[in-house]
């Protein structure tokens, strides 16, 4: 049983305003876990099939509980990730008194400052960002971020895209902080005066702590950052990759529900979705230590090794880039196609991947070409280790070197993965 204690005051209030509010609390409660700060605990056995928490829509801050008075003031447009941000910041106090007792539950600038690493020390945050707000290092001597996060490499220099491509869990701090600054533009140009580090704050709440949402009768965005709501009492929750826990948005009500029995005393973790750690890291300022999801992508490593004629093929059979390993399965089909192109004829290559022909690749010959291209993440793995276990040494700030730390855990894990990946391709 993981050990827990009591979540404080402010809580519990927040709990009896949410049941008064028509939030349905069934066995469950919050409560503080090393590591994890506040969670959901099971306060009594549950059943699985049973309803742990319902929220109604009515209680939910969504676009459509913003006054129309605030959301037309942007008329240029904000994403809605920036506009529940900016409401929170520049929201009628005597509206936003409503969410008084929520807001008390939230973590604070100084938990984010510790957790995500978009304010993390410039040394241990440098990425291929074009947008980055906060500033950073120009030429530091180390990239300390997964490449996942960074877009960088300590030990190569990444070649220029033959085309661009979109990449979902990749350069994902670039990703990240492209959003922040597409927000910002759109609060300051309605408020020029927007207090920079009350926007962020209330930014990165909407960042980690919102569900996906699709108002009834729409159709779901493109982008899935602009399905966004923030559901009070289940943002208690929080991840685990195989989480034992149904969520559903029902058009009225946000339903959690067991699909497992539970004991008191257990915490009950929802699934944020089939995120990598390096995803997780970037978004949600934690690793998991099991992580079915956790994958690294090969794209930088491949292109390096490939003429800019084979990247115009991969192109044109729509197989150019996300080349995943991932734990649960090894390498992506589309990495297996990457390293079938280096040891096939063009023509026999071309008649594999359409499915026509007689002749399949050597699966020795692609084994050993994927792990020559693993075996270069597993020098990048090593030498940034090394990098980060220097820069630990001498570090004499205790948040920093926790920084640190966390930063050499997710390495080894990277580490793991590849040569878990390799051994089996043996
Ligand atoms: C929706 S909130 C969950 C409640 C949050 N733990 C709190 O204290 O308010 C999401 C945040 O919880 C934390 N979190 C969620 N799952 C976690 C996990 N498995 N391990 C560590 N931290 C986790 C991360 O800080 C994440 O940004």
């Amino acid at each position: 049983m993981t050990s827990f204690s009591p979540p404080g005051e402010e809580h519990t209030e927040f709990m009896q305003w949410s049941i008064a509010q028509g939030v349905e609390i069934n066995g469950v409660a919050p409560a503080r876990f090393p590591g994890r700060g506040l969670g959901m605990v099971a306060t009594r056995d549950i059943q699985a099939n049973e309803v742990m928490v319902s929220v109604p829509i009515s209680v939910m801050l969504s676009v459509d509980g913003i006054p129309p008075s605030f959301t037309n003031l942007f008329v240029d447009g904000i994403p809605i990730h920036g506009l529940l941000a900016a409401f929170l910041t520049h929201g009628k106090p005597e509206i936003l008194k409503k969410y008084s007792l929520w807001k008390a539950t939230w973590p604070t600038r100084q938990d984010f400052e510790e957790s995500m690493p978009i304010l993390w020390p410039e040394k241990l945050r440098e990425s291929n960002s074009a947008h980055a707000i906060i500033p950073q290092a120009v030429d530091s001597s180390s990239i300390t971020l997964p490449p996942s996060a960074s877009g960088l490499w300590n030990t190569f220099r990444k070649r220029p895209l033959v085309q661009e491509y979109a990449t979902k869990h990749q350069n994902q701090l670039a990703q990240q902080e492209k959003r922040l600054q597409a927000a910002w533009k759109g609060v300051t140009a309605v408020f020029p005066d927007t207090d920079w580090d009350a926007f962020l704050y209330y930014w990165l709440i909407v960042n980690t702590r919102s569900f996906y949402y699709v108002k009834p009768g729409e159709e779901p965005p493109e982008d899935a950052n602009e399905a966004m709501v923030l559901v009070p009492f289940a943002d208690y929750f929080n991840h685990k990759d195989d989480a034992q826990c149904h969520v559903e948005f029902d058009g009225q009500n946000y339903i959690f529900q067991a699909t497992k029995s539970y004991e008191k005393g257990e915490e009950i973790y929802m699934s944020y979705g089939t995120h990598p750690n390096d995803l997780l890291l970037i978004e949600y300022g934690f690793c998991l230590q099991e992580n079915e999801s956790d994958t690294v992508y090969l794209d930088d490593i491949i292109f390096k090794d490939l003429t800019t004629a084979e990247k115009e093929e991969l192109i044109f059979q729509q197989y150019y880039g996300n080349y995943q390993i991932t734990t649960e399965s090894g390498p992506c089909f589309r990495t297996e196609v990457a390293a079938s192109m280096k040891c096939m004829s063009r023509r026999d290559w071309r008649n594999y991947i359409q499915g026509r022909g007689a002749v399949t690749p050597n699966s020795e010959k692609v084994n050993s070409i994927i792990r020559y291209w693993l075996e270069a993440y597993l020098k990048e793995a090593n030498v940034t280790i090394d990098n980060l276990e220097t820069m630990l040494k001498a570090e004499t700030v205790d948040s920093t070197a926790s920084k640190i730390k966390v930063l050499i855990d997710r390495w080894n894990q990277i580490k793991h993965l590849c040569n878990e990946t390799v051994s089996k391709l043996d």
